[in-house]
């Protein structure tokens, strides 16, 4: 790495300081699915884009999401407690955009199909899988809620490609050889 100095005994850091834009440029280099993160329930529907989600472990099937506490999602998920990590396809560029912040959520919801999965989550009918979810602990880092989600419920479409943000871009991939 061109940043990376040997080890001479120098007392100066191996690497420069870390900034809040050279922290979102390296991530911008950090390829990861893109998803539609709904809920549904007393607080009413919600959904916003997420590419932090990830995989905790399998016993018992949990993931995690972080969620920007300013979101205009973030009331609803907390207070129904109960999210569906949709998961998306090539083609569905225009519709992470639009879940991608500042659109009113009835118009958001209006550009796709929809199905209730068992929590009450929105569950998108062309998803590449679904992973209907209760949330079961939270931990707040920074700007961020990270959401640890029970997976109760799944969901696996027939999509053949799926989409990768990377480098701000879409882009999709194909699983068949
Ligand atoms: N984890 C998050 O909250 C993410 C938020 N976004 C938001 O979506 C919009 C478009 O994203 P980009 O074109 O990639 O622009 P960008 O240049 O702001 O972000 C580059 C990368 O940095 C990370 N990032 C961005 N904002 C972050 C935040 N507030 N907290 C933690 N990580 C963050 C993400 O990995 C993102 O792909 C921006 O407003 C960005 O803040 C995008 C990806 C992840
Ligand atoms: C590709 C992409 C990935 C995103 N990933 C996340 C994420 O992981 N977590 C998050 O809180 N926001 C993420 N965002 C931003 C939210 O989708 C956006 O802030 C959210 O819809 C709230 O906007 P609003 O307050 O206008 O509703 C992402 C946006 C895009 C376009």
């Amino acid at each position: 790495m061109a940043q990376c100095r040997p080890a001479d005994g120098s007392p100066e850091p191996c690497l420069p300081a870390v900034t809040r834009q050279g922290y979102r440029d390296a991530m911008a280099r950090l390829g990861a699915a893109v998803n539609i993160v709904t809920t549904d329930g007393p607080a009413g529907r919600h959904g916003f884009t997420a590419s932090a989600v990830c995989s905790v472990t399998d016993s018992p099937p949990t993931l995690l999401v972080c969620l920007n506490k300013g979101s205009s999602a973030a009331g609803a998920v907390h207070a129904n407690g109960v999210v569906c990590v949709n998961t998306l396809a090539a083609g569905h560029e225009d519709l992470s955009n639009l879940f991608g912040g500042r659109t009113p959520v009835e118009e958001r919801f209006a550009a796709a199909r929809w199905c209730r999965s068992a929590t009450g989550a929105p569950m998108l009918a062309d998803a590449v899988v679904a992973f209907d979810c209760r949330i079961v602990r939270t931990v707040e880092v920074g700007t961020h809620d990270v959401l640890f989600c029970e997976v109760v419920g799944l969901a696996e479409g027939g999509a053949q490609e799926g989409l990768i943000y990377f480098s701000r871009r879409y882009h999709a991939v194909t699983g068949t050889s």
